[in-house]
C-alpha cells in the first residue's frame, strides 16, 4: 500500500518502521514484547546481508521497514531493498558520485524515508533521491546545493504534516545550515529556511517571497561584519516532529569557524535546536545551547519530545555534555544537568536565562594575542566529537528514562588564524582528542529527566557510536564498536544477551513483528568520524575492522 502520512504518524503499528526514531518523535520505543527480558537469551540470527563491492567504512543506517521490504542505506550513497522474509536482494542503487565529494566526517548514510510509493534519500553530493519502492528506479532527483562549496547530505529525511523536511551537512567548510520542505512525490521545492541569523525565510509559492526574519527578527546582530554569510550551523543530523505540538525539530551545529574569536557575539542560530513549523518553515521558538561555540559543540543531537508531570517536553543529550529538558511548545527551558562526568567549558546551566556559565579561564585564547599564529591551548572536555554524537538515544515510556550512548573524553585545542576559501576546511583551530580514563571511553547511561540522575551505566572500551533503543519487553539494545549487538534491562542495565555481528556496530537497531514474530535488526560495519578525527583514542581503536551488513534476528523457539 502506498505510505500516506497517517501511516507514518500511527505510533501504534508495530508490523512497519516507517520513520527514522521508530516514530517522527523519535523516541526509538516498541510496544512488542515477545522479545523481553526473560526470552532474549533465546534470539538467533534470522538473516544477513551485506552491502558487498569493495567499498565498506562507516555504516551507521536505520533500516526502514515497510510493505514487507527493507529499505536499507549503506556508505557511499547506496540503497538496498531486501525482501523481509527470505533476506533476499531485491533491488540497490548505488549513485555516482563525484570524486570531489567533501563529506567531513565518513561516507555515511543514516538512513532513507518512505511516503507514497517511493523511497528517499540524501546523498554525499548533496542531493535528494526518490526511487519507486518495487523496481528502485528514479522518480525524481534534485540538487540541494553545490558539493564543491562543501555541502553534503548524510542525515535521514523527515516526513512531517505530509512534508518532506531535510537540512544539509558542510559545517566545517563554512556553509550557510538550512532546513527545507518539498512535496515528497515530486520534490518540489516549498520553503526554505536558513538556520544562521541574518538569512531570511522563503516560501516557494508563486512569487517566492521571504517570510521569515527568525525569531530575532534582525539581521545579523549576533554575528561581526560579514561573518554571517559563511556561518555553518548546519543541519546535519535531520530532524524530528511531533504531532501533538504541529513542531518540527532540528539541531544545528557548530558556527564556522571554530576559532571563536573572530565572531564574538552569541553566533545565532548555531549549536541551537529550532522547532519549524512543518508547512512554512517559520521558526517559532529557538533555545541555543552554547553560544558563541568555542569547541565544535555542534547542537545538532535529536530533540525527542516525551511526557513528563502531564506536559509535553523534548529531551536533547547535548553533544556540549549537557542533558536538556525543554517546553516541547514553548522553547522554555525547564532543566539542565550534566550526563558526562568532566565539563570544563561551562559550570552549570542557568535556568533562569537558559545560558550557560562559562568558565572564560577554559576557552582557547585569541591567537592575535600571542604570536599571532597559535593561542594557547587548553585541555577541554567533552572532546569536540562530543559527549554524544551522530547515535541517538531512546525514551521508554514504560520506565520514564532517557538510554543515552555517552562519551568521556577531552581534547587539548587551540586556535589559529583563518580566513574563508570556498571549499577549504575553515575551522582556524587544531586539536587531539585524548581518553579520560584507563578502562572506557563509552557509557550507555540511563538518565532520569525528572531529576537528572544517572539511574545506570554500562561502560565500553571503545567510544559508543550506535543508536539505542527500547521496548516494552523491559529491554534496552545497543551495538558497540567491538562488534556487539547486546540487549540489557531497562531497570538495571543488566546485561541479558549479545551477539558478534563481525564489525563495529555505529547505527540503530529496530524491531517490527511479522505473522506474530518479533524482529530485530541492525546494521554492521564500524567507521563514521572516530577513526578519522579521534586522535589519541582514534590510535586506540585502530584494530577494529570495517564491514558493511544487515543482521536480522528472532526467538529460537516460537513463544
Ligand atoms: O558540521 C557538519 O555539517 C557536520 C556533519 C557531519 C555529518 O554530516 O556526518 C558530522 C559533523 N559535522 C560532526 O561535527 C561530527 O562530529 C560528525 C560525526 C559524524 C559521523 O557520522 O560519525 N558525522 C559528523
Amino acid at each position: 500500500a502506498d505510505i500516506t502520512n497517517a501511516m507514518i504518524e500511527n505510533a501504534k503499528d508495530t508490523k512497519n518502521v516507517l520513520s527514522f526514531g521508530m516514530g517522527t518523535q523519535g523516541q526509538r520505543y516498541s510496544t512488542l514484547t515477545q522479545i523481553n527480558t526473560k526470552t532474549v537469551g533465546q534470539l538467533v540470527p534470522a538473516w544477513s546481508f551485506s552491502f558487498g563491492g569493495e567499498k565498506q567504512r562507516g555504516q551507521e543506517s536505520q533500516p526502514i521497514i515497510a510493505n514487507g521490504k527493507m529499505f536499507v542505506t549503506a556508505s557511499y550513497s547506496r540503497i538496498y531493498a531486501i525482501d523481509l522474509k527470505t533476506g533476499n536482494k531485491l533491488w540497490k542503487y548505488e549513485h555516482r558520485l563525484p570524486e570531489a565529494i567533501m563529506p567531513c566526517c565518513d561516507v555515511v548514510n543514516r538512513g532513507a524515508a518512505v511516503y507514497g510509493n517511493l523511497v528517499i534519500f540524501g546523498t554525499l553530493d548533496a542531493q535528494l533521491v526518490a526511487l519507486d519502492q518495487n523496481t528502485g528506479k528514479i522518480v525524481w532527483k534534485e540538487k540541494v546545493d553545490d558539493y564543491a562549496a562543501g555541502y553534503s547530505m548524510t542525515a535521514a529525511p523527515l516526513i512531517a504534516k505530509g512534508v518532506l523536511i531535510t537540512g544539509v551537512s558542510g559545517g566545517e567548510f563554512g556553509i550557510v545550515g538550512r532546513v527545507e520542505g518539498r512535496n515528497p512525490l515530486t520534490g518540489e521545492l516549498l520553503w526554505s529556511r536558513p538556520t544562521v541569523e541574518g538569512h531570511m525565510g522563503y516560501k516557494y509559492d508563486k512569487d517566492g517571497k521571504a517570510t521569515d526574519a527568525g525569531v530575532t527578527g534582525t539581521v545579523n546582530k549576533s554575528w561581526p561584519g560579514e561573518l554571517w554569510k559563511t556561518g555553518g550551523a548546519s543541519t546535519w543530523m535531520g530532524g524530528t516532529y511531533d504531532p501533538a505540538t504541529g513542531l518540527a525539530y532540528f539541531g544545528t551545529g557548530n558556527p564556522a569557524p571554530w576559532n571563536s574569536h573572530l565572531r564574538p557575539g552569541d553566533n545565532l542560530y548555531s549549536s541551537s535546536t529550532l522547532a519549524l513549523d512543518p508547512t512554512t518553515g517559520q521558526i517559532k521558538w529557538a533555545y541555543q545551547s552554547t553560544p558563541n561555540d568555542s569547541w565544535d559543540f555542534d547542537g545538532a543531537n535529536e530533540f525527542v519530545t516525551f511526557d513528563m508531570n502531564g506536559k509535553r517536553y523534548g529531551g536533547k543529550a547535548d553533544r556540549n555534555g549537557f542533558f536538556y529538558v525543554i517546553d516541547a511548545k514553548t522553547g522554555q527551558l525547564q532543566n539542565a544537568f550534566p550526563f558526562v562526568n568532566k565539563i570544563t567549558w561551562a559550570s552549570s546551566i542557568d535556568l533562569k536565562t537558559g545560558r550557560p556559565n562559562f568558565i572564560a579561564a577554559n576557552r582557547p585564547s585569541d591567537p592575535t594575542k600571542g604570536d599571532g599564529k597559535k593561542g594557547s591551548t587548553v585541555f577541554a572536555a567533552p572532546a569536540f566529537l562530543g559527549a554524544k554524537n551522530q547515535m541517538p538515544m531512546a525514551y521508554s515510556p514504560q520506565t520514564g528514562l532517557f538510554y543515552v550512548p555517552a562519551n568521556e573524553w577531552g581534547m587539548e585545542i587551540w586556535n589559529e588564524p583563518i580566513t574563508y576559501k570556498k571549499g577549504g576546511a575553515y575551522l582556524g583551530a587544531g586539536f587531539t582528542i585524548k581518553p579520560l580514563n584507563e578502562d572506557y571511553i563509552g557509557a550507555l547511561r540511563a538518565v532520569d529527566p525528572k531529576t537528572g540522575k544517572i539511574v545506570w551505566e554500562n561502560k565500553n572500551s571503545a567510544p559508543l557510536w550506535g543508536g539505542v533503543m527500547t521496548t516494552a519487553g523491559g529491554l534496552v539494545f545497543y551495538g558497540t564498536p567491538e562488534g556487539f549487538l547486546k540487549a540489557v534491562d531497562a531497570k538495571s542495565g543488566k546485561e541479558l544477551w549479545k551477539f558478534q555481528t563481525g564489525s563495529g556496530v555505529v547505527a540503530p537497531p529496530v524491531t517490527w513483528e511479522d505473522g506474530g514474530v518479533q524482529y530485530v535488526a541492525v546494521v554492521s560495519g564500524w567507521g563514521g568520524a572516530v577513526p578519522l578525527w579521534g586522535g589519541e583514542v582514534a590510535k586506540k581503536v585502530n584494530f577494529l575492522e570495517q564491514g558493511g551488513s544487515v543482521w536480522v534476528f528472532k526467538l529460537a523457539t516460537k513463544i
